[in-house]
């Protein structure tokens, strides 16, 4: 399986971000989005995930297959650690929460509250809810923010573990990882802001 990109147009707020991206990411590959701040990675991520829709191009994989991890861990704050993690479970049709307990060091807070963690343990428990996902494509957005060395480490092994299994995954960070990696800087890419896109994309933030 691959994600396949073509001549992809994306937008933000109604103005162009990126043009003319082409590449391919295929099962077995971890791919890094470089890029400055503000440069597009966010809104690449995003309309690969099928939040948004291109203003131009191809993408050839369904959204299906994949996992978003975005900015906000997205957590219910009243359920705790373990439920958090047994709801996603259910969203996708899997059961078994224990490997991403143990993956990402969330054993002793299994019964702990969302809202009560610290925000490197929440980030911990919202990356935790990739495995339980099942999805092929993880696709990441500054997954390692409020991350502690050592967390940063327990990220990258579960990513190594991942894309060994079968997974792939396209992550936009700042920092090295220590991952072997291809890297795409989306700076080349960058789209003229003067010329405003017909297209109405801001209307669905809202809803995500
Ligand atoms: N909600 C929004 N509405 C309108 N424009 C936005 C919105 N969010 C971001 N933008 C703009 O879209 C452009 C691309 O932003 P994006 O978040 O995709 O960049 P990024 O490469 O992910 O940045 P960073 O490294 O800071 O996270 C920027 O010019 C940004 O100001």
């Amino acid at each position: 399986m691959e994600l396949t990109v073509e001549g992809l147009s994306v937008a933000r707020g109604g103005m162009p971000v990126l043009e003319g991206l082409t590449f391919t990411l295929t099962t077995g590959n971890i791919l890094i989005l470089r890029g400055p701040n503000g440069s597009g990675k966010t809104t690449l991520l995003r309309t690969l995930a099928g939040l948004q829709p291109p203003l131009a191009g191809r993408i050839g994989l369904p959204p299906e297959a994949i996992a978003y991890g975005a900015h906000a861990d997205g957590l219910k704050a009243t359920l705790s650690v373990a439920e958090n993690l047994t709801f996603w479970a259910r969203v996708y049709g899997t059961t078994d929460i224990e490997p991403a307990l143990a993956q990402f060091n969330l054993k002793g807070l299994r019964n702990r509250a969302a809202h009560s963690l610290s925000a490197g343990q929440k980030r911990r428990l919202g990356l935790a809810r990739l495995l339980v996902t099942g999805r092929r494509f993880w696709l990441l957005d500054e997954p390692t923010v409020s991350l502690d060395q050592a967390s940063v480490g327990l990220f990258a092994d579960a990513v190594r573990s991942h894309v060994a299994g079968g997974g792939a995954a396209l992550i936009a960070t700042h920092i090295d990882l220590g991952l072997a990696a291809e890297t795409l800087d989306v700076a080349p890419f960058r789209a003229d802001p003067d010329r405003p896109t017909r297209t109405p994309t801001a209307f669905d933030e809202a809803f995500t």
